[in-house]
């Protein structure tokens, strides 16, 4: 569960990247977030992370409450979500499997556990034959597969999405598309950013507009006010 009030993000005293914003994300629901370039989604994301803190208002995730957060407990939270990017994030000097094994060797999983994880993400995101490919031999919606492998390894309650189709062409667009809606049908809470909006037209999830640091709609089932 996601919960914002009354946040407020300023990076420079001015214009706020973040306005005043109130938004509650219950466990297992499929939210988009939308809006023109610089309307603050990004820092959304990077307050959830606590990469940043707000300037001013309360953040809790999953019962946590952010602002206090000690920094001895960041990477318990940062495991309870799993973050994809638009441009993956793969690590090029290592081959599929170890990219997701990566992930889990951090967080010191036994190495009997991490095999099965590492190949029913795989098999998951339907990658299984390419285990030994390293990123560079794989087409962009591939890299992406296995960005969201790694990302779930950990079996995070939430997955956080920012812009996850930007680099990829439609086809693989809806193919990634597909693999998230599976995942969230699976119990986890998804929040995507995007651009794409024959995509979240077509979905019909609970969409959330924001434009210049505030939210200006909030509509369950693909609605949208949107413009670039
Ligand atoms: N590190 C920073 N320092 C100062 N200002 C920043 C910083 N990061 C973002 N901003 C500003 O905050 C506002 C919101 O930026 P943010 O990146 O959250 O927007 P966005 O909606 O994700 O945009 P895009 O769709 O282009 O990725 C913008 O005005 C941006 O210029």
């Amino acid at each position: 569960m996601i919960i914002l009030e009354n946040v407020t993000k300023e990076y420079t005293s001015g214009t706020p990247a973040l306005n005043g914003i109130d938004l509650r994300i219950e466990k297992g629901e499929f939210v988009f977030v939308v809006g023109n370039s610089g309307s603050g989604k990004s820092t959304l994301i990077k307050l959830l992370l606590k990469e940043l803190d707000a300037t001013s208002g309360k953040i809790y995730v999953n019962k946590k409450y952010l602002n206090k957060i000690t920094r001895k407990r960041l990477p318990s939270l940062r495991r309870d979500i799993g973050v994809v990017f638009q441009d993956f994030r793969l690590l090029p000097d290592r081959n599929v499997y170890d990219n997701i094994a990566f992930a889990m060797k951090v967080v010191e999983a036994p190495s009997r556990i991490i095999r099965g994880r590492v190949l029913a993400m795989l098999s998951m995101v339907g990658l299984l034959d390419k285990y030994k490919s390293f990123p560079n031999e794989l087409s962009g919606g591939e890299q992406q597969r296995v960005a969201i492998a790694r990302a779930l390894v950990n079996e995070p309650s939430i997955l956080l999405c920012d812009e996850p189709t930007g680099n990829l062409d439609p086809e693989n667009s809806w193919e990634i598309m597909k693999i998230l809606d599976e995942i969230n049908k699976r119990g986890t809470t998804v929040l995507v950013v995007t651009h794409n909006m024959e995509i979240v037209q077509a979905m019909k999830k609970r969409t959330i507009t924001m434009n210049n640091g505030k939210i200006i709609s909030d509509v369950e089932k693909g609605g949208y006010f949107y413009e670039d």
